[in-house]
């Protein structure tokens, strides 16, 4: 299925027959997907169909087989040097785990990007941002000053989205960024991103198993299965498409084109 995006004009991230296998394995098979400016897009599929792999081949920490990746118009595969770190300028990140460094304070977590590289702040600077992007999320100033463990789970991947949107990215990927918390958590964290993308006009692409957290935060939804996106759509759509995998997926269900493995 080839997928244009739901915008007009260029897309910020295209996929185009992107392949990659591990040994005879192969993860994806030739993946073609578009992400439009200012647009969220959220990968649905099993585990372990590749929806990482995907993520991880945008960002250039894996190189596809064939195929591909363009990332405001830049090829994200050849880029090197100086024009890899200025499309990884582009990016905000928010880790499955939240992935804070233990040893740093909540500030220095948060203003970790914001310290380092070409046109790094002073630290009164950073910390001042950081304060208030925790404050964006729901931290207070006090928050700064503590060690990731003194928080909770909610607390952390709130952190973990003020360092996604630290240096203001035009492009953010969420990847689970509702797994490990309570639903109601979870639901704040889905309002808490849906407002940010939209108020910072980014392009997010997020990859999640949450049906709630796809509902909430997608403008479009694409399901990757075997290798390839087998269906792409309006959020609207997911639950009228007759699609037999998104409707699979969608409701759960044990019987379909989806192999349930016991
Ligand atoms: N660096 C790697 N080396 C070898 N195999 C890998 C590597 N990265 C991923 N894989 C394999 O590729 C497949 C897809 O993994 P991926 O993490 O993308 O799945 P996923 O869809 O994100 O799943 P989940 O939802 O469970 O996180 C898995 O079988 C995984 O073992």
């Amino acid at each position: 299925m080839t997928d244009q995006g739901s915008g007009s004009g260029a897309p910020m991230i295209a996929l185009s027959g992107v392949a990659k296998a591990f040994g005879s394995k192969r993860v994806l098979a030739g993946v073609d997907l578009s992400v439009a400016r200012g647009e969220s897009l959220v990968i649905i599929g099993g585990s372990g169909t590749g929806k990482s792999v995907t993520l991880k081949c945008v960002l250039g920490l894996i190189v596809p087989d064939a195929g591909r990746i363009l990332v405001d118009g830049q090829d994200a595969v050849a880029a090197r040097g100086r024009a890899r770190e200025a499309m990884l300028d582009k990016f905000g990140m928010l880790f499955q785990g939240g992935a804070l460094f233990d040893s740093m304070l909540v500030w220095e977590n948060v203003a970790f990007r914001l310290l380092r590289g070409q046109n790094r702040l002073g630290r009164a600077e950073a910390r001042e941002t950081a304060i208030e992007k925790l404050k964006r999320v729901g931290l207070t100033a006090e928050t700064a000053d503590l060690f990731p463990a003194e928080l909770s789970g909610g607390m952390q991947k709130r952190v973990g989205l003020a360092r996604a949107i630290a240096t203001t990215p035009e492009i953010i990927f969420f990847d689970e960024p509702t797994t490990g918390l309570d639903p109601i958590m979870a639901d704040v964290i889905n309002d808490l991103i849906r407002e940010i993308v939209v108020e910072m006009g980014a392009t997010a692409m997020t990859i999640t198993h949450d049906m709630t957290s796809v509902r909430k935060i997608a403008d479009r939804v694409a399901m990757l299965h075997e290798g390839v996106i087998q269906w792409a759509g309006p959020v609207g759509e997911i639950d009228t498409t007759e699609n037999p995998y998104v409707h699979q997926f969608v409701n759960g269900l044990p019987d379909g084109p989806i192999a349930a493995v016991r």
